[in-house]
C-alpha cells in the first residue's frame, strides 16, 4: 500500500492575478523534502476543494495546502474544521485576507519557508446560516459588492475600490432586527459585517481589534452611507483606522441572529451565498488548526 504523504497541495488553478506562475515547479525547489512528503492535487470545478481537504483528513495527511485566494482557503478550511489535519496556505487570490491576518508572506517562496517550519496553532471559524467562514461574513452592501464582483473579470484592489464608489451611489440601507448579547437593535442597516479575521483582505480592515483566537465575533455595523461617508470609510479601512470612525459601531459577541424585513444578500468569506431575510451568525472556537509563522495578536 503506498504511504500517505504529510502534505497534499490543494491548487486552484482559476485563480488569482498570478495564475502563470508554475506553482508545482516552485513546490519542488523550495519544500524541504528531508522533512515532508507531498502531492500536488488540482481542483476540477467550484465546490470541488471541501471534498479533496476531507478526504486528506480522513487519510491522515498532516497538512492540507490551500493555493489560491480566500474562496479556495473558505473550501479547504470547511473540509478540515475540527480534525487534526492543518491548513497552510500558499496565497495566490488578489485579496488573500486569511494569509495576511495570520502573516503568512505573499510570496511563495516565504510562504513554503513557513510551511517548511511547521507552526501550528488553532483559530477560530465562524459560520453563518450554517455555512462556515474564516475571515468574514456579512449582510447589506458588502455582500451585494460580492455578487457583483464574483462576475467581474478585472481583480485586485483598484477594481474593488472602483466597484464599491460605483455602486454606492445607488444602493440603499435597509432595516433589520439584530440580537446581540441580549440585546435587540433596531436599526437602520448598511453592512452588518461579522468578522473573525481583522480584514477583507488587500490590507482593507473592516475589524481591526480582531483577535482570530479569541472565541469571539466582532460585529461591524455601518447604518447609513452616503458617497462622502463611503469614501472616507473606505480610507478608513485601508489605513486600519475604522475603529475610529464615526460611520462604524462595534460589537463583541458569540452570537448574532438577524432579522430583515425584505430579504438581503449576504457573503461568507466574499463568496456570495444569496439573500434571505433570517441569518444566525456563530463563533466556532479554536475549530481549525492552521500553519503560521506567528498568530498576529491585535
Ligand atoms: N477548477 C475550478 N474551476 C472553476 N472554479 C473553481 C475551480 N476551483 C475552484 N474554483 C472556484 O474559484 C472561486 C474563486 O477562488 P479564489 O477565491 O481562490 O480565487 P480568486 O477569486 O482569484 O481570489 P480572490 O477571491 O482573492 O480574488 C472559488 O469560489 C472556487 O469555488
Amino acid at each position: 500500500m503506498s504511504k500517505i504523504p504529510d502534505i497534499r497541495f490543494i491548487i486552484n488553478p482559476t485563480s488569482g492575478t498570478k495564475s502563470k506562475v508554475d506553482v508545482a515547479a516552485r513546490i519542488k525547489l523550495h519544500l524541504n523534502h528531508q522533512k515532508y512528503s507531498h502531492e500536488i492535487v488540482y481542483t476540477a470545478y467550484a465546490g470541488h476543494a471541501p471534498d479533496l481537504a476531507r478526504e486528506a483528513a480522513e487519510q491522515g495527511c498532516s497538512i492540507v495546502v490551500a493555493v489560491g485566494g480566500d474562496g479556495t482557503v473558505n473550501e479547504v478550511a470547511r473540509g478540515l474544521l475540527n480534525t487534526d489535519t492543518a491548513m497552510a496556505i500558499l496565497p495566490k487570490g488578489s485579496g488573500n485576507g486569511l494569509a495576511r491576518h495570520l502573516l503568512v508572506p505573499m510570496d511563495l517562496e516565504g510562504a513554503l519557508r513557513v510551511l517548511n517550519e511547521g507552526h501550528i496553532s488553532s483559530i477560530d471559524s465562524g459560520s453563518i446560516n450554517g455555512h462556515p467562514f474564516v475571515t468574514t461574513a456579512g449582510i447589506g452592501f458588502d455582500a451585494y459588492i460580492s455578487s457583483v464582483f464574483a462576475g467581474n473579470k478585472k481583480r485586485g484592489l483598484q477594481s474593488y475600490v472602483e466597484l464599491v464608489l460605483k455602486e454606492v451611489r445607488t444602493y440603499k440601507h435597509l432595516p433589520v432586527k439584530a440580537s446581540i448579547n441580549g440585546s435587540v437593535l433596531d436599526t437602520d442597516c448598511y453592512v452588518m459585517a461579522f468578522a473573525n479575521a481583522a480584514q477583507y483582505g488587500n490590507n482593507a480592515y473592516i475589524a481591526p481589534e480582531a483577535d482570530i483566537q479569541d472565541g469571539l465575533l466582532d460585529v461591524c455595523l455601518v447604518r447609513r452611507l452616503d458617497l462622502i461617508k463611503a469614501l472616507n470609510l473606505s480610507y478608513s479601512m485601508l489605513t486600519n483606522q475604522l475603529a475610529h470612525s464615526d460611520s462604524a459601531e462595534y460589537f463583541k459577541t458569540k452570537h448574532v441572529q438577524v432579522e430583515t424585513e425584505e430579504p438581503m444578500m449576504y457573503h461568507a468569506d466574499g463568496e456570495y451565498m444569496g439573500k434571505t431575510a433570517t441569518f444566525d451568525v456563530h463563533i466556532q472556537p479554536l475549530s481549525l488548526k492552521v500553519v503560521t509563522p506567528q498568530i498576529s495578536q491585535r
